[in-house]
């Protein structure tokens, strides 16, 4: 069970390779939430709050330090009421989650969404083999308790809109079972 259990929300981790729609969806829950939940991008916190040892070239990505990332989030997550989305979640402290939401795109769909994004090849490749080999549903499996993970199809607006529908309700069902 998580330590959130007398806060004023829950703790919702959002997580899925880059690209699924993790950010679309948090958005779209933080709106729609019958609780106010701050929506964490926590790549973009790591790279606003200089939370990282070094930057790749090569991969073009951020080498976190996690010590401090943790130290950071932890006094949000202590709050309640978050959504933390990022690409991986397996360093997230198992006490934190109240749920775990992995999204999963056709992996040639989510090709092309890299593309736009002006990804370079290699880190195209490296991310759909990740969704190929299912790296971060695998990942979330073995961090958290299996009836707190979740996984979700995030390919197009219907799937969107029915698993924000579905998370609206499995916030309310949170509500209900911590008001006294
Ligand atoms: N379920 C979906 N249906 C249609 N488009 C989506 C869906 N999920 C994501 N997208 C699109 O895919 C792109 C990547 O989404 P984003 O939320 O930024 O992914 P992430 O945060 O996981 O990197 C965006 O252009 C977004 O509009």
């Amino acid at each position: 069970m998580s330590s959130n259990t007398s806060s004023k929300g829950p703790v919702i981790v959002i997580t899925g390779t880059p690209g699924t729609g993790k950010s679309t969806h948090a958005q779209l829950l933080a709106d729609e939430s019958p609780i106010p939940l701050k929506h964490i991008n926590v790549g973009e916190m790591v790279k606003e709050r200089g939370l990282y040892e070094v930057y790749d070239e090569e991969w073009q990505s951020y080498t976190v330090d996690e010590d401090k990332l943790l130290d950071e989030l932890e006094l949000l997550v202590a709050e309640g009421g978050v959504i933390l989305d990022w690409h991986t979640c397996e360093i997230f402290p198992e006490r934190w989650p109240d749920l775990v939401v992995v999204l999963r795109c056709d992996h040639a769909l989510l090709w092309e969404r890299l593309e736009k994004r002006n990804y370079a090849l290699k880190k195209i490749q490296e991310n759909n083999e990740a969704e190929i080999m299912q790296v971060v549903l695998e990942e979330a499996r073995s961090s958290y308790p299996e009836e707190i993970v979740v996984e979700l199809k995030s390919e197009g607006m219907e799937d969107l809109e029915g698993n924000v529908a579905r998370l609206v309700d499995w916030i309310r069902a949170w509500q209900g079972d911590h008001t006294s």
